[in-house]
C-alpha cells in the first residue's frame, strides 16, 4: 500500500512513513494511491463482529506490511480498551428511521479518540522499532488537542505541543489540555482562532530545517491514519443497521473535513451510502461552497459550537484531488489561491462534489432548538456540535436509515446544554476533580518564529547562544 500527496510534488511513502510524516513535503495531504474495496460478502460478513474485529478488518488491508496480523489486532485491542461503552460506537434511535451514533465513549469524550487511541499505540510501536523520537505539533479547537494529550502523554518517545486559540475552547476542553501535569505535555495558548493554529502547524512543517531538526509529526486530521481509524465506525453502525443489503445515510457535523472524509473512504470502499451529509454552524464556508462553488474565507465567528469554528478546513483538500481527477497540480493551484481569500471550484469538480455530498447550516438558535427539541422529545441531551448534526439530518431524512454522528460528550459544554435545556450534563466520575486540578499553560502569540524558538527549547534542540 502506497501514498501520495494530494499536490502531486512529494515522495510516495508506506503507511508507516505517511503517519510519521504528516504533512507531505510539498504542503499536500497524503492519501492512499488506491483506495481498497470491500465485497458486498465481505461487508455483510461484519455484522455481529465486535468493533475491534470490525475495526481490524477494515483498515488491514491500508495498512500494507508496516504491522503483523497479530501487532495490528493487539494494537485495536489497546486503542479500545479504555472505552466506557462495550459497543464503543453505539447506537440510538432518535426517530422512525432517524438513528445517533454515539461517539464519544472514549477517554476524553469526543470522536477524535477514536483515531487518536489508535495512533498513540501505532506510534509507540513504530517508534520503539526505529529507536526513534519525535516531537509532535497539533492544532486544536479544542477535542482533537485534548485526545492528542491523553494518548502521548508520558511516553518517553514523544514531546506532545498543542497549540489552541486563547479563549476559544470551552473550560472543560481547556482543562482537559492543561492539568495533565505529565512533562511531555506542553499546552499552548495561542492568540487568534483555529485557523491561526493551523496555519503556524503547517509552517512548521513546510519550515524543512525546522521539521527535521525537530523530527516533526502529526496527529492532526494531516495525518492519514487519523482519517482511516473514522472510516471503522460508518462500517460499523451501517451493517447494524442492515448494509450491505439496504443503503444508508450520515449527517457529519463537519469542521475540518475529517470524519466526513472518512465516510467519504467507507463510501469509495464499497458501503452503500445513500447521502453524506455536511452539517456545518454559523462558520459555514462549506455549505456555502457547495452552494455556490466559491470556497471563499469569511472570518471565524465564535459560536456554542466550538470545535467547530473553523472557516480553512484541511482535509476538503483531499476530496478536492478526487473532484479534480487526482491532479496535484489543480489542488495546487486551488491552494495558492487560498492564500488570498478563496477560489472557484471548476464545473466538473463541483459535479463530482454535488455527487458526493449534500450540506446544511444551523444557526445558534437553531442549534439551542435542537438541544431542547431533542431533550424534549427523546431525552436525548446533545452537545451543540452534535445537535447542528440532529438539525441538518432531519432536513435531509429521506428512504434510508439516517445516522447523525453525535462527536461530542454533552459534558464538555455545560453553559450551552444548561441554557438550552435547563439540565446540568455531568462529567463522569472518573473525570469528576477536573475542575479542581492544577492547570499549566504557556500564553503565546500567533508568532511562528516565537513558536518554533519555544518548542526547540522545551525539546532541548536549541542552538546555545
Ligand atoms: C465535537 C466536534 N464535532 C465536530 C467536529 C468536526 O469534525 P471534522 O473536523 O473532522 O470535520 C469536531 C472537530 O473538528 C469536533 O471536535
Ligand atoms: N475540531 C478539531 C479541529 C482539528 O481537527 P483535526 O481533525 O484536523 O485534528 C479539534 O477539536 O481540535
Amino acid at each position: 500500500m502506497r501514498y501520495i500527496s494530494t499536490r502531486g510534488d512529494a515522495p510516495v511513502l508506506s503507511f508507516e512513513d505517511a503517519m510519521l510524516t504528516g504533512l507531505a513535503r510539498d504542503g499536500g495531504l497524503y492519501v492512499p494511491e488506491t483506495v481498497p474495496t470491500m465485497s458486498k460478502a465481505e461487508i455483510a460478513a461484519l455484522a455481529g463482529l465486535s468493533y475491534e474485529e470490525i475495526a481490524f478488518r477494515v483498515m488491514r488491508p491500508f495498512v500494507g506490511d508496516t504491522f503483523t496480523d497479530e501487532e495490528f489486532k493487539e494494537i485495536i485491542a489497546k486503542a479500545y480498551a479504555g472505552f466506557g461503552h462495550d459497543a464503543r460506537a453505539p447506537l440510538v434511535q432518535l426517530g422512525p428511521n432517524h438513528f445517533l451514533l454515539e461517539l464519544f465513549h472514549g477517554p476524553t469524550l469526543a470522536f477524535k479518540d477514536f483515531a487518536m487511541q489508535l495512533i498513540g499505540q501505532l506510534f509507540q510501536v513504530a517508534l520503539s522499532r526505529r529507536g526513534e523520537k519525535v516531537t509532535i505539533v497539533g492544532a486544536t479547537s479544542g477535542d482533537t488537542g485534548s485526545a492528542a494529550i491523553e494518548a502521548f502523554k508520558g511516553l518517553d518517545a514523544v514531546d506532545v505541543f498543542i497549540l489552541f486559540p486563547h479563549g476559544r475552547v470551552s473550560e472543560v476542553q481547556r482543562r482537559q489540555m492543561t492539568t495533565p501535569s505529565e512533562s511531555n505535555v506542553h499546552a499552548l495558548a495561542m492568540d487568534g482562532d483555529f485557523d491561526d493554529c493551523q496555519a503556524r502547524l503547517k509552517d512548521m512543517f513546510n519550515d524543512f530545517d525546522f521539521r527535521d531538526g525537530v523530527k516533526l509529526a502529526g496527529v492532526n486530521s494531516i495525518n492519514w491514519a487519523r482519517v482511516l481509524a473514522q472510516v471503522v465506525y460508518y462500517f460499523s453502525s451501517a451493517v447494524s443497521l442492515g448494509a450491505p443489503d439496504r443503503k444508508i445515510s450520515f449527517t457529519v457535523p463537519t469542521g475540518n473535513f475529517g470524519d466526513i472524509f472518512a465516510g467519504y473512504i467507507a463510501k469509495k470502499m464499497g458501503l452503500p451510502i445513500d447521502q453524506l451529509v455536511i452539517a456545518t454552524n454559523q462558520n459555514d464556508i462549506l455549505h456555502r461552497t457547495m452552494e455556490t462553488g466559491a470556497y471563499t474565507k469569511a472570518g471565524v465567528t465564535p459560536s456554542i459550537s466550538p470545535s467547530m469554528d473553523i472557516q480553512v478546513s484541511s482535509n476538503f483538500e483531499r476530496a478536492l484531488f478526487d473532484a479534480y481527477g487526482r491532479d496535484g497540480k489543480a489542488v495546487a493551484g486551488q491552494m495558492d489561491d487560498l492564500k488570498d481569500g478563496g477560489f472557484s471550484i471548476s464545473q466538473g469538480a463541483m459535479e463530482f462534489l454535488k455527487e458526493q455530498f449534500t450540506s446544511g447550516r444551523a444557526s445558534e438558535d437553531e442549534t439551542m432548538a435542537q438541544i431542547k427539541a431533542s431533550f424534549a422529545t427523546t431525552g436525548e441531551v446533545l452537545c451543540p456540535h452534535s445537535a447542528i448534526g440532529v438539525k441538518v439530518a432531519n432536513e435531509h431524512l429521506g428512504n434510508s436509515p439516517m445516522v447523525t454522528l453525535a462527536t461530542a460528550h454533552p459534558a464538555k459544554f455545560p453553559a450551552a446544554v444548561k441554557d438550552a435545556c435547563g439540565e446540568d450534563a455531568p462529567l463522569p466520575p472518573r473525570m469528576a476533580d477536573l475542575f479542581d486540578r492544577d492547570e499549566r499553560v504557556t500564553r503565546v502569540a500567533n508568532d511562528l518564529e516565537a513558536l518554533k524558538s519555544l518548542i526547540l527549547e522545551r525539546t532541548g534542540k536549541a542552538t546555545p547562544a
